[in-house]
């Protein structure tokens, strides 16, 4: 399966945070789903992503291109939308239009009205006049413009209503269904992406905890369920983090079988969403 964007052992420092070797791959065709808590490092990845920020260490590929020598051609393959109005606040969407078609060669000026139309999105009015979703829906609508094949979102959802956030969801499962194209966006709205993703990575502390398919996040993790007298150094091994209480624990697990094993029916292994698993993340110290 080919992958539209392989991070190759890429770490990047900043004073008091640092992205750490991180190997992460995009699949074409699929929408992965990037999580992290606030100032997990989901930001700094997408711009090393979109070369807006160079790594200390490693290699960023996009379609197996690198940026050194294939800037411009890897650029007319995305689309970027970002969370907030990167647009000159005083122009309309038909200035904007204008200045950003002649940058793609495969500009589409059809398909941008059609959009446009979709979207109900005005081209007169100035973009600061639109509201966060309308801003959203402008970044996107050029982004599908110029047939991007990879769409980067960073927090496309955060501060839209519940209503707006499901429509974008819905066109963005819509936009899926000729299998060309491929999503990834950040998010810490887990729920989200139980909607749309096929692939969730997860990055803690800027380091990349995994990077698998909901199929797998689904079977490897669980919440456990037991009593107190059941834990010793050694069963506690088989979970990423437990918390006491006293009428019993509850721990996630990142190894169902190795607790089926250990256990057996003793204890309550139920599913663990993505909050589950990155609130025990927080709370605990990872060992594979
Ligand atoms: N240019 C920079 N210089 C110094 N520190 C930076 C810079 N950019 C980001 N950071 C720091 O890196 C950390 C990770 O930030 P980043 O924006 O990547 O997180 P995030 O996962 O996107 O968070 P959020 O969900 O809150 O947007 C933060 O502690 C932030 O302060």
């Amino acid at each position: 399966m080919e992958n539209v964007v392989e991070l190759i052992n890429v770490s990047k420092k900043f004073k008091g945070f640092s992205i750490k070797n991180i190997d992460l791959h995009v699949k074409q065709g699929f929408v992965t789903g990037f999580i992290g808590a606030n100032g997990a490092g989901k930001s700094t990845t997408i711009k090393m992503m979109m070369n807006l920020l160079r790594p200390d260490a490693g290699e960023v590929k996009l379609f197996g291109l690198d940026y050194q020598t294939n800037e411009k051609d890897i650029k007319e393959r995305i689309g970027f939308v970002y969370d907030s109005n990167v647009f000159f606040e005083g122009l309309n969407l038909k200035d904007i239009k204008r200045i950003v078609a002649p940058a793609y060669r495969r500009w589409d000026d059809t398909l941008f009205h059609q959009y446009v139309e979709k979207f109900e999105l005005p081209l007169n009015k100035s973009i600061k006049t639109f509201s966060k979703g309308m801003q959203m829906k402008a970044s996107l609508a050029i982004a599908l413009s110029h047939h991007a094949e990879l769409i980067i979102m960073d927090e496309p959802t955060a501060g839209l209503d519940p209503i707006f956030r499901r429509e974008l969801l819905g066109l963005l499962q819509e936009l899926m269904l000729d299998g060309t194209r491929t999503i990834f966006f950040s998010t810490h709205i887990t729920t989200d992406l139980d909607r749309i993703a096929d692939y969730i990575a997860f990055i803690q502390r800027g380091e990349l905890v995994f990077s698998k398919s909901i199929h797998d996040v689904t079977e490897d993790y669980a919440l456990v369920k037991g009593r107190i007298d059941l834990l010793d150094r050694d069963t506690e091994k088989a979970f990423v983090h437990v918390h006491r209480a006293p009428t019993g624990f509850e721990a996630l697990t990142d190894n169902t079988t190795e607790v089926k094993e250990i256990f057996g029916d003793t204890v309550v292994m139920e599913r663990a969403s993505l909050e589950d698993i990155m609130y025990y993340f927080k709370g605990g110290i990872h060992h594979v």
